[in-house]
């Protein structure tokens, strides 16, 4: 009699990558839900690091300040691709991480070797315990963190409709201006492409999705297909 171990299917690591606006976290998080898989936003641990580093004072710019601390804060995930969470020595940083002060600070920790082999490290750690697997957005995940992942996916969009979506997003909000949305995007991409540790960088055997005129509908069906087509092959 066959054990349940031999009929369940393989545990199946999924990486997107891409820039900003791309729609990673809508993709990933819906196509996790669909698929019964975890999900870890890996830019969400790079931006609660830099949230620590700015309450604790550190001199984000001062790469060896940041390598000195990168070791102190206590940063876990959740992995429930419908209610994601995270906490930075114990305390709910979801909100926090997302103020434009991290946002324009967390290309300069992000890009400190030290923070990054961290990061790396845990990341690692929650993709082998996913049982079912998982799928992990971030920058780097096809190139560096998994690089035998199952599916590699790397989405793009132009520079223009990634800060419609973004802007978008400020409904009801103090509507930000189209162009100053474009141009931080784009400061910030090339701050992730430049740097010299893992940068952001689609890995040769990813597979390229432009979403630029597909709906997120579109995407999220086209990724559960290419995952399907793996796990049945
Ligand atoms: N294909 C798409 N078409 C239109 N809007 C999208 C699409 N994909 C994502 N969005 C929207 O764009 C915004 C940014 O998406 P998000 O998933 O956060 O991107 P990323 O994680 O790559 O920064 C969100 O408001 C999301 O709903
Ligand atoms: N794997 C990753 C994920 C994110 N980062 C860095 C670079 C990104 O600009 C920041 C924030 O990532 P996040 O995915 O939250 O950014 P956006 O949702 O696109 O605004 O973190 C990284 O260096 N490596």
């Amino acid at each position: 009699m066959e054990t349940a171990a031999r009929t369940a299917p393989a545990a199946v690591i999924v990486g997107i990558d891409g820039p900003s606006g791309t729609g990673k976290s809508s993709t990933s998080k819906a196509v996790a839900a669909k698929l019964g898989l975890r999900y870890l936003d890996t830019g969400a641990q790079y931006r609660a690091i830099t949230w620590w580093m700015l309450s604790n004072g550190i001199d984000v710019n001062d790469a060896q300040a940041v390598a000195d601390a990168a070791g102190k804060p206590e940063i876990v995930s959740g992995t429930d691709p419908s209610a994601p969470a995270i906490t930075v020595d114990g305390a709910d940083a979801s909100g926090p991480i997302r103020t434009q002060q991290v946002t324009a600070a967390v290309s300069a920790v992000s890009a400190v070797p030290e923070v990054r082999t961290r990061m790396t490290e845990l990341q690692r750690a929650i993709a082998a315990e996913a049982p079912h697997g998982i799928v992990v957005e971030g920058r780097d995940i096809g190139t560096t963190v998994l690089p035998d992942a199952d599916v590699k996916i790397f989405l793009t969009a132009s520079a223009e409709a990634r800060a419609a979506r973004r802007n978008g997003e400020l409904k009801g909000k103090e509507a930000a201006d189209l162009a100053a949305t474009q141009a931080a995007l784009v400061k910030r991409d090339a701050a992730d492409s430049g740097r010299k540790t893992s940068p952001l960088a689609k890995a040769d055997d990813a597979i390229e999705v432009d979403t630029t005129e597909l709906t997120l509908d579109q995407v999220i069906e086209c990724v559960v297909t290419l995952i399907e087509e793996k796990r049945s092959a």
